[in-house]
This record gives structure tokens, sequence and C-alpha cells, in this order.
């Protein structure tokens, strides 16, 4: 692809919070989002959700702030979801950034030493889980950073709005398909 027009880019200062966590990079030119990488492994029980570490705190600039997206491929592969995707890391926040995951299967009723990883692929793990549980491991790249520009809302409070084409309707009011 060419292109003339120039990325922005802001800076954005990471702590390392453990030793293993992993620093995120773009993999690929014109990638929006890079790679959010769990630090410890977590098994997600069937129905349960699981606040993943990624072992980063991130300083970001004013006017930003840093969502946390799904991959589309563990979605595709998997019943693993973000809980509140975008998640939303603030330019104040100096936390740890965590991922929330829902593991959205039911229970198998099913328990053994064996489950899925983010690929729903069978796993070994050291301890009896419902066969639907999930295995998050270590290293895993679970979650996209998108950084992203917020403007700040100036909100003056009036008697009435100025009329649109639109007006009130919403939800469906110009049909579903
Ligand atoms: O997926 C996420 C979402 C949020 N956070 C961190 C950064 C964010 O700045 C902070 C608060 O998030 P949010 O504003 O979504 O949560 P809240 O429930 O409104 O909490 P608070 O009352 O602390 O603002 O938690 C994460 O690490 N991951």
């Amino acid at each position: 692809m060419t292109n003339t027009f120039k990325r922005p880019v802001a800076p954005v200062k990471i702590k390392q919070l453990h030793a293993d966590a992993v620093i995120p990079r773009y993999a690929r030119a014109f990638d929006a989002g890079f790679d959010l990488v769990a630090v410890e492994d977590v098994i997600i029980l069937p129905g349960e959700t699981a606040k993943i570490p990624t072992g980063l705190a991130f300083a970001l600039p004013d006017g930003y702030e840093l969502q946390v997206r799904p991959r589309s491929g563990i979605s595709a592969k998997s019943k693993l979801r973000i809980s509140n995707a975008p998640g939303t890391v603030d330019a104040g926040y100096r936390g740890e950034v965590c991922v929330l995951i829902d593991n959205i299967r039911t229970p198998s009723g099913e328990s053994g030493k064996t489950c899925m990883d983010v690929s729903d692929k069978p796993v070994e793990v050291d301890r009896e889980v419902d066969r639907h549980a999930y295995l998050i491991r270590k290293g895993d790249r679970i979650a996209q950073g998108v950084l992203a520009i917020v403007p700040i809302a100036d909100f003056e409070v009036v008697e009435e709005l100025d009329e649109t084409e639109r007006g009130a309707g919403g939800f469906g009011s110009s049909g579903v398909q």
C-alpha cells in the first residue's frame, strides 16, 4: 500500500510490572492494534469471567485512550469473549492493564484434567476442571490494544436541541434489513 498520508504518532510510556511482560509492538505496517499478552496462566471455568493480567502499565498522553479489543482469531475459534469490549484504559490510569474475558460455554458436567486452549484445542491442566473450561496460557496473545484519540465534551444544557432529518428515530426506525 502506498500512502502519502503520515500516520500520527503519540508518545506512550510503558512500565513493565512483571519480568515476563511482553512489550507491545505493531506486528505489521498499517496494523491498527498491537497484541496484549497474558503474563500468567489462568483457567476460566464455563460461564465465568476472569481478569487476565498483562504485566504492563501505561502512561498515555492526555486526549488519548487505549482500547482493549478482541482478536478476531480467538473469537472465531473459541467461546472466549472480551466482557467489556472495547475496554477503556484512561490516560490517567497507572495500574496494570488487564483483559476481562468471559468463557461463554455452558458447563458440560464432565470434568477431568483436560480443557481447551484459546484455539479451542484440548490442553492438559494440573487440576480437575469442567472440560468446557479454557486455559489461558502465559504468553497467549489474548486481545489487541488500539490507541485512540478522545475529544473532551464541553457540555452545555439547553432547552431545545436543533432539528435534524433523523429526529428521535432510532432502534431500527429505518427497518432492520
Ligand atoms: O479492559 C480494561 C478496562 C479498564 N482497565 C483499567 C484501565 C481503566 O482506566 C480502569 C477503569 O476502567 P473503567 O473506567 O472501564 O472502569 P469503571 O468500572 O468505570 O471503574 P472506575 O470507577 O475505576 O473508573 O481500569 C483495564 O485494565 N482493562
